[in-house]
């Protein structure tokens, strides 16, 4: 199942002040507290007519036949007393308020943020509203109350009359401006607009006095001051100028209107712009995201771990050979009577070619059919025709040199090629036949299909495609997942797990040997990419180059899932035996990715020594218009892979061709030793690492073994006869049911978990067959019988 990306809930630093009850004791609450400020309300009122007739009742509260004249009783009697008699007076109107307030926040459920202040700025009122009314109404007590009459005579003592007044404005002024915003601008600007409003007022009362008092002038005085308003406002913008004396005011109103239109529209390319503004104040505050800090002191291998092989002196040039060779080309070609205008030989480090421009009038295909036989007279494996060269019009024959130069990936890796290569993946895989240093970008390519017969130079190959990537991009940029079937070829990886691996959550091992792993992790990588185009959706952008750029000038929040997206390189060591084992179930999850994973950075490299049709399916081969051919033994195994003939033909030890379409490039593949690769992992693993390797997200999948829980009624139609094969044989094997039933391994699969899960068979045991749990076929069908009942 897909590990649920964990979005991090919005903090509530800002909460303030809330009450943790459930939704129905609020309801309660709320509505309490509004009755009960209905109540307060009415005795309050009440009070006022009532409060001497009441007094001398108070005394009297626990007695039951004591009535009060308050609306409500003795409650309203006594409560009111306490408030407005004892407390702040008329002031005291304002406890049912808040309390009103309060109950219908509650009842509402609304955010009781904010109702702390208004508490606070109610019990100001309450005191100020009090004493004001305690030093107004000095004679009335009843208004002011009793605090309100003692806080007031209190302060005179201290400061008079006049500093108590001095005082109540002082408070006055802070409630007005803390509460209210009052500033003096305000207060002049709603002088102001009255004064306009008014003056607006009495000029349209004049005018129609002047309609009225006038007969043949009135109807131009009329238009001019009546006019503006109407018309002028959107049809004769020009004639508002000269009406400004006369009728300002009334011009003047629309044209504040298109003011508050314009600051309208400043204020949503205000809001649209935010976001940008906020990340550029974030990258000049904190600088660019920069995913290399939490390995910030990592350091890239240095050269010096690679080995020279030799070939520091590059290319040697044997003049003889050279000579020979040409020779025996010509006069070859001379006996099948082809005559040659040309010959021209560029040297490689292991081929050399041979250049033929042919006398007019000989057919290519006549050359292209003497293969074998030039190969004959030169006595040398490997001689490729190529006829013609694309683009040059002349007939390319290659034939290896004597002495094969060894291409090490240290001189390669140190080329000004590869080291100034502005590409995302760079891969450094060693020289054309014209010794130029050959790099390509994987990330362009986008996935990439090897295969060669076994020991002409694939793992070379691999550990190339691995360390040119180690050699050139940070941990936080780039992730491998490597599967290896044959257990030995990628072993050394295991040390940099915590630099370059990804794995899955519940691995132990990040490097991947058993069949059943690699389903999961090919399907979790499949959940990573979806995981992955929802970023993308989100970010609104469309690979993951674009993502990275966004995400590094801090433009997309981590909060909302965003994360520095590295590069994922699947590499599959032996594919052959993977699709044999394991079938659609690799192969649907290969080509999906294949398919859709180039944008969000999963590049897939699948390498095979069989590379036979029923390994390198169609639908495989549609999504991999990278191959690469090393040597391999048939002509058919080589237009399997290439779609063309000539992988053959190659010489062996890392001669390998390589296209992306459309032409096909001899190259000599860079050499790196074990060794070599050895001493890089070891120099990248000594240093600071992760804590974990990049952890995939987590796949559930149908071979889990424990926890399977079937249906009786989805069970196999051969569920039954599966499970007499096994509890007679005693053997919980799938292979057996396989073997007896002669079903695909899937299905067998497939019945064996159903076994698990009817409680025939024990849990999977790694390579041991599972154990038996039902001693006989009796107990078989009493177990079955038990089921339906
Ligand atoms: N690029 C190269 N330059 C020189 N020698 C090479 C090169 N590639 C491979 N070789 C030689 O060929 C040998 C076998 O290569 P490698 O182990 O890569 O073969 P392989 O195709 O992976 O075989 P297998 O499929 O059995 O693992 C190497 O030990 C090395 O001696």
């Amino acid at each position: 199942m897909a590990k649920k990306r964990t979005k991090s809930k919005p903090t509530s630093a800002k909460k303030g002040f809330s009450l943790k009850l459930s939704k129905q004791n609020k309801i309660i609450l709320g509505s309490l507290l509004i009755v009960l400020s209905i109540a307060l309300f009415f005795s309050f009122m009440s009070y006022y007519f009532t409060w001497q007739e009441d007094q001398s009742m108070l005394s009297e509260f626990s007695d039951r036949n004591a009535e009060a004249s308050n609306l409500l009783n003795k409650f309203g009697a006594g409560i009111s007393h306490f408030f407005m008699y004892q407390g702040f007076g008329l002031a005291s109107f304002t406890f049912p308020l808040l309390l009103a307030i309060t109950g219908l926040y509650l009842f509402l459920g609304l955010n009781s943020k904010g109702l702390v202040s208004k508490w606070i700025w109610g019990l100001t009122g309450v005191i100020w509203i009090s004493v004001a009314l305690g030093f107004f109404a000095y004679e009335q007590p009843l208004l002011g109350g009793l605090i309100g009459y003692e806080m007031n005579d209190f302060l005179q003592d201290y400061t008079g009359k006049i500093g108590v007044f001095l005082l109540l404005i002082f408070v006055l002024i802070i409630i007005l401006v803390q509460l209210f915003n009052f500033s003096p601008e305000g207060i002049a600007h709603f002088f102001r607009s009255q004064r306009q409003n008014l003056k607006s007022d009495l000029k349209k009362e004049k005018s129609k006095a002047k309609i009225l008092t006038t007969d043949e002038g009135s109807i131009e005085l009329n238009m001019d001051t009546v006019a503006p308003i109407v018309v002028d406002t959107y049809t004769h913008k020009k004639d508002i100028p000269p009406l400004e004396n006369e009728a300002g005011l009334d011009v003047n109103l629309p044209q504040e209107e298109e003011i508050d239109i314009d600051l309208k529209v400043e204020k949503i390319t205000e809001e649209k712009e935010e976001k940008d503004i906020k990340a550029d104040k974030l990258v000049k505050d904190f600088g660019e995201f920069d995913p290399k800090l939490e390995l910030g002191n990592y350091k890239f291998p240095p050269l010096e771990l690679l080995e020279p092989h030799g070939a520091s002196g590059g290319i040697t040039i044997n003049q003889e050979e050279l000579e020979e060779n040409k020779n025996k080309i010509v006069s070859t070609l001379k006996n099948y009577k082809i005559g040659i205008a040309q010959i021209k030989a560029t040297i490689g480090p292991t081929v050399t070619l041979y250049e033929i421009v042919p006398e007019a009038g000989v057919r290519i295909s006549k050359i292209k059919n003497l293969e074998d036989d030039i190969a004959l007279s030169l006595a040398a494996l490997g001689i490729r025709i190529i006829a013609p060269i694309p683009g040059k019009g002349t007939i390319g024959i290659e034939v290896p040199n004597k002495n094969a130069t060894i291409v090490s990936m240290r001189s390669v890796i140190a080329s000004n090629k590869f080291q100034k290569a502005e590409m995302e993946l760079p891969i450094a895989f060693g020289k054309t036949i014209s010794n130029e240093t050959f790099v390509v970008d994987l990330a362009k390519m986008p996935h990439m299909l090897m295969a060669g017969a076994t020991g002409q130079g694939k793992s070379v190959g691999l550990n190339a495609v691995i360390t040119s990537l180690l050699y050139k991009k940070h941990p936080a940029e780039v992730k491998f997942i490597l599967v290896d079937p044959k257990k030995v070829e990628l072993t050394l990886y295991n040390k940099i797990e915590r630099h370059f691996l990804a794995k899955l959550p519940d691995s132990d091992e990040a490097i991947i040997t058993d069949n059943t792993k690699v389903i999961n992790t090919l399907n979790s990588l499949c959940i990573e990419m979806d995981n992955r185009y929802e970023l993308l959706k989100l970010a609104m952008v469309r690979n993951i180059k674009e993502y990275n750029v966004k995400f590094k000038s801090r433009k997309l929040n981590p909060n909302d899932g965003h994360k520095f997206l590295p590069y994922i390189v699947l590499v599959i060591d032996e594919f052959a035996d993977l699709i044999m084992t394991a079938g659609k179930e690799v192969e649907t999850p290969i080509a999906r990715l294949a398919q859709l994973a180039r944008a969000i950075g999963i590049h897939l490299i699948i390498a095979t020594q069989r590379p036979s049709v029923n390994v390198i399916t169609g639908i495989i081969k549609a999504n991999f218009p990278a191959r690469i051919a090393f040597r391999v033994t048939s002509k058919i195994d080589s237009r399997t892979i290439l779609d063309a003939q000539g992988a053959d033909q190659l010489i062996g030890r890392g001669d390998m061709l390589f296209t992306q379409g459309n032409d096909v490039t001899r190259l000599q593949c860079a050499f790196v030793d074990t060794p070599e690769v050895g001493k890089i992992t070891e120099y990248i693993g000594s240093q600071r690492a992760y804590p974990d390797a990049h952890l995939l997200p987590e796949y559930v999948g149908e071979e889990s073994g424990t926890g399977i829980d079937y249906d009786i009624s989805d069970r196999d139609a051969m569920f039954r006869d599966a499970a007499e094969v096994i509890v007679t044989a005693q053997q919980g094997s799938a292979s057996l049911i396989q073997r007896k039933l002669k079903l695909g391994y899937n299905r067998a699969g497939r019945i064996i978990d159903q076994l698990e899960a009817a409680g025939i068979v024990g849990p999977f045991e790694g390579s041991k067959a599972r154990q038996v749990l039902v001693p006989d076929i009796l107990s078989l069908e009493q177990l079955l019988q038990n089921e339906t009942k």
